[in-house]
C-alpha cells in the first residue's frame, strides 16, 4: 500500500513539476491568418532561412521536410516580368533559434471550415519559446513587421476586394513620380492641395462631428491620366490603393458597406468607371449579369455610419453627364475635376519629359528637342481650334516607339487621319 501511495505522490509530483516547469520555462503565442502579423511572420521565417543557407548556418528550418511554396509575379521597371518562388514553412512542426532561444513553430490548417467570405482556410501558427523571456515575441514580431515595411518602402500597394476583405494584389509596385503625370495647369495642384489640407484637418472634423471623409471625382476622356494620377498621388503621400469593382459577381450592398467601412488605414478607395456601374441605376455587366449592388445601397455605403475613421474615395468616369446627381452631391463628391485630352502645353511638356534631359543624348541636341516640342505645341493648338484632340495616352504611345522628329511626324499623320 505504501508503494502505491508513494507512486501516486511521485506521479502527481511529476505532473505538478512539469506544469510548473512549462509555466516558467515556456512561453507560447498564437497568431492566426486573420491577423496581419501572420504573413509578416511567414515572410520573416523565409528570410531567415535564406540568410541561414547563404551563411551556411546549421539551424535553418529549411532542413525541415514540410515546406510550402508561395509564387508571385514581379514586374521589373522595363515592363518584363519574372516569377518568384518563396519557400515558407508548411503545415507541421518546425524548429528554429531566435536570439539564442529555441523556438517551436507549429503551423496548422483547418481543412473542414473556410473563412466565410474569402473561402481561404483558417490557419494558425503557434510559437513556443524555450525561454523565460517574455519579450522575445514582441521583438520577433517587430522584426517581422520592419522587414515587411522595408520591403514596401518606396512602393505602392494595390489591394482588391476578396469577399469582405482587402487583399494585396500582386507585389508592391514602384511608385510613379507625380511630375510624370502631366495635367493642364493647376489641376494636379488643386487636387493635391485639397487632399493635403483635408489630411491636416482631422481634429477640425472631429470637433464639429462631421464624418472625416472626402470624395473625389476625376472625369474626362479615356487615356487622360486619371488612374495614373491617383496612383502617383497615393505614392507621393505614402498611401495604398484599394480598387473596388462594383460589377464584381457576388458583391452585395452589405459586403460593399463592410468593405468601405473597413478599408485599411492610409489607403485611397478607387472606384473606376462609376458610370458603367450604375447606368440608369441598374447595374448590368456586358454579359447581362446584374450585380446585386443597388444604387441606393451604394449611396448608403458611401455615406457610411458617422465615424472618426478617415476615408478617401476616388471615382473616375469617362461620362460625367451620365452620373446621377445624387452621387455627385457634396459629401459624396467634394471635388470634381475635369481631366481632358492633351492641351498644347501638356503635349509639349510630355514631349520634353520624354526626350529632353542630358541622359537622352541619342535623341539629338537639347536645342533640337526644344524646337520640335515648340512645333508640337503649335500643331496641337491649331488642331484644337478645328475641334480635333489627341489623348495623352496616344501621345505617350507615339513617343515610346519613335525618336523626336518621327514622333512629331506621326503626330501630324494622326491628326490628318482624324480629318478624314
Ligand atoms: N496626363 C498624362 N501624363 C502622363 N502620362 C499619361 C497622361 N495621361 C495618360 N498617360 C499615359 O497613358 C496611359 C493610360 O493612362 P490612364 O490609364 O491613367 O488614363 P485614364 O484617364 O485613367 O484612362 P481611362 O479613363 O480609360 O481609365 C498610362 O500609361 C499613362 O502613363
Amino acid at each position: 500500500m505504501s508503494v502505491g501511495v508513494g507512486l501516486t505522490v511521485l506521479r502527481q509530483g511529476l505532473v505538478f513539476g512539469s506544469t510548473a516547469l512549462r509555466r516558467r520555462m515556456l512561453v507560447s503565442l498564437e497568431v492566426n491568418n486573420k491577423d496581419r502579423a501572420y504573413e509578416w511572420f511567414l515572410t520573416w521565417m523565409a528570410h531567415q532561412a535564406n540568410t541561414a543557407s547563404k551563411t551556411r548556418r546549421t539551424n535553418s528550418w529549411l532542413r525541415s521536410h514540410e515546406l510550402s511554396v508561395e509564387t508571385s509575379v514581379e514586374q521589373r521597371s522595363n515592363g518584363s516580368t519574372s516569377v518568384l518562388f518563396k519557400l515558407v514553412a508548411g503545415p507541421g512542426i518546425h524548429w528554429f533559434k531566435y536570439q539564442g532561444a529555441w523556438m517551436q513553430m507549429k503551423r496548422e490548417r483547418e481543412t473542414r471550415s473556410m473563412q466565410l467570405m474569402s473561402g481561404v482556410p483558417w490557419e494558425t501558427v503557434t510559437l513556443t519559446a524555450l525561454s523565460r523571456d517574455r519579450t522575445l515575441f514582441p521583438k520577433l514580431l517587430a522584426e517581422a513587421r520592419d522587414l515587411a515595411m522595408r520591403d514596401q518602402e518606396g512602393k505602392l500597394i494595390i489591394r482588391t476586394a476578396w469577399g469582405i476583405e482587402w487583399k494585396q494584389f500582386g507585389l508592391p509596385r514602384r511608385k510613379r513620380p507625380l511630375s510624370s503625370v502631366v495635367f493642364a495647369e493647376g489641376i494636379a495642384q488643386k487636387v493635391e492641395h485639397d487632399i493635403k489640407a483635408f489630411l491636416q484637418r482631422r481634429q477640425w472634423y472631429a470637433d464639429r462631428g462631421i464624418p472625416y471623409r472626402r470624395g473625389y471625382l476625376l472625369h474626362g476622356p479615356p487615356g487622360s491620366g486619371k488612374t495614373s494620377f491617383i496612383q502617383a498621388l497615393a505614392g507621393s503621400l505614402s498611401y495604398d490603393i484599394c480598387v473596388l469593382n462594383l460589377s464584381e459577381r457576388g458583391l452585395t450592398d452589405d459586403k460593399l458597406n463592410h468593405l468601405l467601412s473597413n478599408a485599411p488605414e492610409r489607403s485611397f478607395v478607387l472606384i473606376e468607371d462609376v458610370d458603367a456601374a450604375f447606368n440608369k441605376r441598374v447595374q448590368t455587366s456586358e454579359d447581362g449579369y446584374q450585380s446585386s449592388v443597388t444604387f441606393s445601397g451604394f449611396l448608403n455605403a458611401l455615406d457610411g455610419v458617422a465615424s472618426g475613421e478617415e476615408r478617401i474615395i476616388f471615382m473616375t468616369t469617362n461620362h460625367v453627364e451620365r452620373l446621377d446627381p445624387a452621387l455627385i452631391r457634396p459629401g459624396r463628391v467634394d471635388l470634381n475635376v475635369l481631366v481632358d485630352d492633351a492641351s498644347p502645353a501638356q503635349a509639349k511638356t510630355l514631349f520634353t519629359q520624354f526626350y529632353g534631359g542630358e541622359e537622352n543624348t541619342t535623341n539629338g541636341t537639347e536645342d533640337e528637342v526644344t524646337r520640335l516640342a515648340e512645333q508640337l505645341h503649335t500643331l496641337v493648338e491649331r488642331e484644337m481650334q478645328d475641334g480635333r484632340r489627341i489623348s495623352m495616352a496616344a501621345l505617350q504611345g507615339l513617343f515610346i516607339r519613335s525618336n523626336p522628329p518621327e514622333a512629331l511626324k506621326s503626330c501630324q499623320e494622326l491628326f490628318i487621319n482624324k480629318r478624314t
